[in-house]
């Protein structure tokens, strides 16, 4: 598993450099200096009147091939060329039957081929000079007739020789249907064996179509010479003069392959004056220059802490897509309970790496264009939080649709929406967080140093002081945004969660925020600049990238506009200053994800941390008693959530939000009827709010109808 907290996710980049610390390279490398001593030695040899000066030349060639030269590489070109036979082995073994039609149809062919020329025939133009000279003997010249005579020699001639071949045939096929049938089984084989091959030789053609080629499809076929073509291509090599190509890369480890890709690691060259963050920024042209898409390709700085320098890059390249494949299940989806301390599994990295994601002391933003995974990816991590009862949650989903609806099972706090009451639900709880914060802070300072060392939670404090995590969920923050016009009171808000990203870590708050528009407005720079990790599916451009990832990061190699429409649950993660990997996301359905929050709910129940809103979820409460309650009380419970009254336009309004396929076409007399029929009695169709009358719900009237409730007084 690998975690990616302060360090550089392309594990490759570690590994390759690992692999080779005495470094070969690919350029001519000037002598090293000889011993003192032995100068004058080396000089009486090399005098030009000794026979054997050339002959005594020592070779300036490494005694070893290069992919043999260290026991790293020997090792590490083992394991690809086991990997290469085992796929081998796969490719064939399942195209046995395939061979097998194509070597019985290619006998056949090639008996055909050897036979059809034994009998003999006139060739059609023989045949009509024979004729038409015979025909007109009478008024033919003489060397017509001449010519006739010829042809018909040759033919017999032809025929003679043919009948001959024909029966050598025949007899020889006779006596190997007899071999074949007296023969014991294992010369039988041998015997098949033999008269097939030349068989199937004759019958081999171009035009054969029958099977597709055996051949691994490998698109990308790299050496270093290419390598040096594709980036003196990109500009960051000098090109040389006349048959001197010019400077080249040093290959410290490679190309080679490397599961489903090649891997290199390069050092460029001195004096030319670019450094590895060039190298990086110049992906999209040096993919082009290999002829492949960029997505394809993944660099990486190798730093001095693994053995690296300023222009030493790591270098991957895949032979095809590796963000397209089928998605793997979050298999959080069949946890029973994880531990927030541990790291969250995430996703997959190009090269199937497993990306997991630690979340403790951290803070989190999801960004980028609709419908390509935000809320998927958000949700995985709010996922396992599900499954530790020692978290809190508190949601707002800006939206209100059913992406988070279910996290009311669970939820201390949940706001859907983003209607006036929404956003006065959601100031309501950023005050409630604070205030939590700075007690818990109160609190861990009061404690000894020997429970609480580092002025941060523990788990002894998690349980002992009933100081669960609080893991903070906003969606579609642009919507919060986009409501709160005043924009004092939108400062007010950022400043609240930038605090709580900020300063609320220590105290086990967890923030976890998504925008699906990643301009300034949306994704404040203040806000995103504290937070810690920054996951961004597609966009559309390298500026909305750095938006959302940070300033500069498009230009490190951490660029989300190079994700195109079929990356879904694909995102660039940022998870510091120089790390970041491009992960395909494990999928976790909505359907899997509301298991979860059941499941949540009854872990809670468990520990005694069932709490805030959840524990007074009438609808859960009375599901869990068996009743059936009819989903439009539910849904009209989940529109009115934070208000005791609401005008019947609103919450039409608001229920076509939550399922415009339900809703879509219900109008007052409608709903009227619906609510009667699932038992709702309304105490009043009038309701009052901010001194205004109208058509109307009492939230009481509609908890009424829930069985096993309790009136609100
Ligand atoms: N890891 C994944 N693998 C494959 N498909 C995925 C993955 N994650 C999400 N998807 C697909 O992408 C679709 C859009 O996902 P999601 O609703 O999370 O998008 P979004 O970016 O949050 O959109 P919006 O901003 O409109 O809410 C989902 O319906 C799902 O089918």
């Amino acid at each position: 598993m690998t975690e990616i907290i302060d360090r550089p996710v392309n594990g490759h980049a570690v590994a390759a450099v690992n692999l080779l610390k005495p470094k070969y390279t690919v350029t001519a490398e000037p002598p090293a200096p000889k011993p003192e001593g032995e100068q004058e030695g080396v000089e009486a040899v090399d005098r030009p009147d000794n026979p054997l000066a050339d002959w005594l030349t020592v070779p300036d060639e490494p005694v070893l091939p290069p992919w043999a030269r260290t026991p790293a590489l020997l090792k590490a070109n083992t394991v690809a060329l086991g990997r290469l036979c085992w796929w081998h082995t796969r490719f064939h073994g399942i195209r046995v039957p395939k061979y097998a039609v194509k070597t019985v149809w290619l006998t056949a062919r090639g008996f055909y081929r050897a036979t059809t020329g034994l009998w003999p025939t006139l060739s059609a133009q023989d045949h009509t000079a024979v004729v038409q000279a015979l025909r007109a003997q009478s008024k033919a010249k003489p060397e017509d007739v001449e010519l006739a005579a010829r042809l018909q020699i040759a033919h017999g001639i032809r025929t003679r020789s043919r009948r001959w071949r024909f029966g050598a045939a025949a007899v020889g096929v006779a006596t190997a249907a007899l071999g074949i049938y007296l023969a014991p089984p294992l010369l039988q084989t041998g015997i098949t064996g033999a008269i097939a091959a030349p068989l199937v030789y004759l019958g081999r053609g171009e035009n054969v179509q029958l099977l597709d080629q055996a051949a691994p499809p490998i698109r990308v076929d790299m050496s270093a010479q290419q390598l040096n073509d594709a980036l003196r291509a990109s500009g960051l090599l000098k090109s040389g003069r006349g048959d001197d190509d010019g400077p080249k890369v040093s290959c410290i480890m490679g190309p080679v392959r490397d599961g489903r890709g090649w891997a290199v690691v390069f050092d460029l060259p001195k004096g030319g004056g670019k450094t590895a963050a060039d190298v990086l920024a110049k992906r999209t042209t040096i993919a082009a220059e290999l002829g492949v898409d960029e997505i394809q390709v993944v660099m990486s700085r190798v730093r001095a802490a693994q053995g690296g320098n300023a222009s030493r890059v790591s270098m991957w390249v895949a032979d095809d897509d590796p963000y397209l494949a089928d998605p793997v299940q979050s298999p959080l989806a069949k946890a029973t309970r994880v531990s927030i301390w541990d790291p969250i599994p995430f996703g997959h990295d190009a090269r199937g790496n497993r990306i997991s994601v630690p979340v403790v002391w951290q803070s989190m933003f999801f960004g980028g264009l609709p419908r390509r995974g935000k809320t998927f990816t958000q949700r995985l991590m709010t996922a396992a939080g599900l499954l530790d009862p020692y978290v809190r949650h508190y949601v707002a989903d800006f939206k209100g649709g059913q992406d988070w609806m279910q996290m009311r099972q669970v939820a201390h706090r949940l706001v859907l929406g983003a209607e006036d009451d929404a956003i006065a639900a959601f100031k309501a709880m950023l005050a409630e967080l604070l205030t939590e914060m700075e007690r818990r802070f109160a609190i861990l300072r009061e404690l000894p140093t020997s429970i609480c060392p580092e002025g941060k939670l523990t788990p002894e404090i998690v349980e002992r002081y009933n100081m669960p995590f609080i893991f903070f969920t906003v969606d579609e923050l642009q919507e919060a945004f986009i409501a709160v016009s005043d924009e004092k009171e939108r400062k007010a808000i950022i400043d609240d969660m930038a605090r709580i990203a900020r300063r609320g870590p220590a105290a086990g708050f967890i923030s976890n925020y998504a925008s699906q528009r990643p301009d300034a407005e949306s994704v404040p720079t203040k806000l995103r600049e504290i937070i810690t990790i920054r996951a961004c599916t597609q966009v559309t451009d390298q500026t909305s990238s750095d938006m959302v990832l940070g300033k500069g990061k498009a230009s490190m190699g951490a660029d989300a506009s190079v994700l195109s429409e079929d990356h879904k649950g694909v995102v660039v993660l940022v998870t510091g200053p120089a790390s970041f990997a491009t992960v395909k996301n494990d999928l976790l359905t909505t359907a899997e994800f509301n298991q979860l929050c059941a499941k949540g709910r009854a872990l809670r129940k468990d520990a005694g941390q069932l709490t805030g809103e959840a524990a007074g979820d009438v609808v859960t409460e009375a599901a869990e008693h068996g009743h059936r309650i009819p989903p439009v009380i539910s849904d009209v419970l989940e529109a009115m959530r934070h208000a005791p009254r609401m005008f019947t336009r609103d919450l039409l309004q608001r229920l076509v939000n939550l399922d415009e396929d339900t809703y879509g076409d219900w109008d007052a007399e409608k709903l009227a009827k619906e609510l009667e029929l699932a038992g709702v009695k309304r105490s009043s169709k009038q309701v009052k709010i901010d001194g205004t009358n109208g058509a109307g719900y009492q939230r009481r009237d509609i908890e009424g109808a829930v069985p096993f409730t309790e009136q609100p007084g």
